[in-house]
């Protein structure tokens, strides 16, 4: 039976948010943010490993008290999201059709249910897929100098989130295949490969803290999960 591995790329520097640390260790309810994202991934049953990519240089990763099962931690990052992902499941010492469920660390509003969602709707199909949210507002083209340039259907447009679900074997190849340079996510490698992954609904709560404005967000989400 082929397992189920969370790989989780924590190699970023957060410059977007501009903190003193990358934001995936800043405070959130008393823990760092990425604990919030690995604590959900590590209560997943399926999900027999939780491995997370941090940088060779990083300086705050032991600095914390992480108690969460199944953690396992790769110092292989690299400069690039997919450069951080490639080298950790380059690392993983995982059998080729094992699944991996690439997700990033700054999203830490994941839940369960999204997580078994994705899997129940993957486990299935040959190439895998991705949680994602089809766009529900009006979509415009700017000029240069930010203006309406035109106005775009949004039918058929989908914003990815992660976890994104792949083969391992395949995903290493669709990444080594100097499709690297090029994307920003683990499905448009695949893509890369003449592949379509499926699109499974995610939640608006499972969004990225890119910016300063999403971590109070953020912690009224997970407070008020706490709460009920
Ligand atoms: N070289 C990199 C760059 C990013 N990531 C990880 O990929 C995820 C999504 O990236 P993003 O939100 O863009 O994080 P940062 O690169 O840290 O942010 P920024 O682009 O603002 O610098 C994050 O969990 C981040 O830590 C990574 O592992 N290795
Ligand atoms: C993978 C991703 O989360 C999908 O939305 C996203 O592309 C990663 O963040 P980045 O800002 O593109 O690095």
């Amino acid at each position: 039976m082929s397992a189920y591995i969370a790989l989780v790329p924590a190699a970023g520097s957060g410059s977007r948010f501009g903190a003193p640390s990358p934001k995936q260790y800043l405070q959130l309810l008393g823990k760092p943010l990425m604990w919030h994202t690995l604590s959900v991934l590590a209560a997943v049953p399926a999900i027999t490993r939780v491995v997370v990519v941090i940088s060779p240089e990083d300086e705050w990763f032991d600095c914390f008290d992480w108690a969460i099962p199944k953690l396992e931690v790769l110092r292989v990052g690299g400069a690039s999201r997919a450069a951080s992902v490639r080298n950790g499941l380059a690392a993983l010492g995982a059998a080729g059709d094992d699944w991996v469920l690439v997700h990033d660390a700054a999203r830490c509003c994941l839940t369960v249910p999204m997580v078994e969602r994705l899997i129940a709707r993957v486990a299935d199909d040959e190439i895998g897929g991705l949680l994602a949210l089809p766009v529900a507002d009006t979509v415009k083209r700017a000029t240069s100098d930010g203006h309406v340039s035109k106005t775009v259907s949004r039918e058929g447009l989908w914003l990815a989130q992660t976890p994104q679900m792949f083969r391992c074997a395949q995903l290493l190849r669709a990444l080594k295949d100097g499709a690297e340079a090029a994307v920003t996510d683990e499905a448009s490698a695949i893509e890369m490969l003449g592949l379509q992954p499926r699109l499974v609904e995610g939640e608006a709560q499972n969004f990225k803290v890119t910016y300063p404005a999403d971590l109070a967000l953020a912690r009224a989400i997970l407070a008020s999960s706490k709460e009920g």
